[in-house]
């Protein structure tokens, strides 16, 4: 079968993408080629039904995909961007969803013909609930723009921006955001268990809430500040714990730091 899209790199992120545009049948598995060092998770490609090598020189030389998805870490973009240089002539599009990595660095690499999108996701996408905010360059038409949304709608909600440097921020907030989530329910886990919950229901109740209350933001079409005090009996126990949580704005201040800290990296990232 033709191939029409090579996804380079196969970690946690580019498989995570892979399985969801799989499962959604929008791209049949002998149409995917993956390039990735790792064997093992050159098997777990394969075990998808893909083909996998180890270098982007076992791509079939007459090869010409539509899409080119670049996962690799941004340490290591250039080098590998420079393996498919010879794709740069305008008919395959390349998608990088590499922290920081501007639009510019591929456009060095490949010339200046080859249509880029950035795309920055998360790894919710692996079910299906991912957040993946695209940029493009100006060769991307708009067909193109519209098949690259339409193959990331299978890993959840996609939107577009057109200020690359807001990718910084997108990185930030979405791209690491779920790290975020995760540590809240460790974090939470921990106090229950501190305060005598047995260590398997702790995680439950952490983990449940969190689910819980997410889908109801998500679900209810309702403000999260509205739900907060849907949850909060004037002088209850919601309103002594809040007022922890939000005296003198503590876990915002928090937040800004830490989303902060997650741009600047993403920044120094794409240097
Ligand atoms: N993990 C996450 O939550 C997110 C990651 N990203 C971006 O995704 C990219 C990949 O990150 P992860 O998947 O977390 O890292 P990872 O380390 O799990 O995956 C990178 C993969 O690239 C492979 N690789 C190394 N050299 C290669 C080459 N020459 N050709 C092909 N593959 C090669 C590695 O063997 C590895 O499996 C990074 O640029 C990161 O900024 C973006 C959004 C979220
Ligand atoms: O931590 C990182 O650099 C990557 C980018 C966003 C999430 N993971």
């Amino acid at each position: 079968m033709t191939i029409r899209l090579v996804l380079a790199g196969c970690g946690n992120m580019g498989y995570a993408m892979l399985s969801g545009w799989l499962k959604s049948g929008k791209l049949p598995p002998a149409a995917v080629f993956v390039v990735e060092p790792n064997a093992d998770l050159r098997k777990r490609a394969e075990a998808l039904g893909c083909s996998a090598a180890a270098d982007a020189g076992d791509i079939p030389a007459d090869a010409v995909p539509d899409l080119v998805v670049i996962a690799v870490k941004p340490q290591v973009i250039r080098d590998v961007t420079a393996a498919y240089k010879r794709l740069g002539d305008g008919r395959t599009t390349f998608l990088s969803i590499a922290a920081g990595t501007p639009v510019a660095t591929f456009e060095a690499i490949l010339g200046d013909r080859a249509p880029i999108v950035r795309c920055m996701p998360n790894t919710p996408a692996a079910i299906g609930k991912g957040m993946m905010v695209v940029f493009s360059n100006r060769l991307v038409s708009d067909d193109t723009r519209r098949f690259v949304a339409d193959l990331l709608s299978a890993s959840g909600e996609v939107t577009d921006i057109d200020d690359e440097g807001l990718m910084d921020v997108v990185t930030a907030v979405s791209g690491s955001g779920p790290a975020y989530v995760f540590h809240f329910i460790e974090a939470l886990t921990v106090a229950a268990e501190k305060a005598g919950l047995p260590a398997k229901t702790a995680r439950l109740l952490a983990m449940q809430t969190v689910y819980g209350a997410a889908s109801l933001a998500a679900e209810s079409g309702e403000e999260p500040g509205v739900l907060r005090q849907q949850v909060t009996s004037p002088n209850g126990t919601t309103a002594a714990a809040l007022a922890v949580l939000m005296g003198e704005d503590r876990l915002t201040h928090l937040l800004t730091e830490a989303v902060e800290a997650a741009r600047l990296r993403s920044i120094e990232l794409g240097r």
